[in-house]
């Protein structure tokens, strides 16, 4: 059954969305770290759950077989927990079903990096997202700005052209607090 009540935002999960490489899982360890909370990495769920790397499961399951996996992981946790900090693939939030739970259950954030920036971060990501294999440059570009349109759909957008992980991290939480502080005064909480 749905549950209804609302999630007090304190408590609402936090989600990092954005393409390929842009660091989400950094970020997001990072994030989950300062804030004393859990981390969750998709992909890496999706490689606990069906023990498999997600390379392979493109390789061997396809990726639509993937999509669902994801789909499914992501639903569940965004569904049935609070307080964790969750990194979803870069594709995932292509998915509606997706979007729409990430959206009413948690805070999304974009994490943004220019094209410019992007391109010197293919080198260490080319080998390990299935996604990128086979494709020119070009290809790649139109893909990238393509996605966009689905990123466009969050609550807080960080642009991190020329932040370390560290310094991006520190910066969402930040941004974190003034907003947990803005809506939900920890006077309220304790009912002062
Ligand atoms: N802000 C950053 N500045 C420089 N390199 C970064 C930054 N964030 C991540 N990286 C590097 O980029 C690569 C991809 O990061 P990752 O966190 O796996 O991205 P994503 O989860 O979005 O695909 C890793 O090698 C990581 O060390
Ligand atoms: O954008 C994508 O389609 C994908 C992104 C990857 O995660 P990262 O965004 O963490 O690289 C991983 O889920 C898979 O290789 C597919
Ligand atoms: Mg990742």
């Amino acid at each position: 059954m749905m549950n209804h009540t609302e999630i007090p935002i304190r408590e609402k999960n936090i989600v990092l969305i954005g393409f390929m490489g842009v660091g989400k899982t950094t970020i997001g360890r990072l994030v989950a770290k300062k804030l004393y909370r859990d981390f969750i990495d998709i992909d890496e769920e999706i490689e606990k759950t069906y023990n498999m790397p997600v390379t392979q499961i493109f390789k061997e399951l396809g990726e639509k077989k993937f999509r669902q996996m994801e789909r499914e992981i992501i639903t569940k946790i965004c569904s049935n927990t609070r307080l964790k900090i969750i990194a979803l693939g870069g594709g995932a939030y292509l998915q509606e079903e997706v979007r729409k739970v990430c959206l009413s259950k948690c805070i999304v954030y974009f994490l943004d990096l220019s094209w410019d920036s992007w391109k010197e971060r293919l080198p260490l990501i080319i080998n390990s997202r299935p996604v990128l294999q086979n494709k020119t440059l070009d290809e790649i570009e139109a893909l990238f700005f393509k996605r966009r349109a689905a990123y466009s759909l969050h609550n807080s957008k960080v642009s991190t052209n020329d932040l370390d992980p560290e310094t991006a991290a520190n910066y969402i939480v930040d941004s974190l607090i003034t907003a947990w502080d803005l809506y939900q005064p920890l006077s309220i909480v304790n009912n002062e």
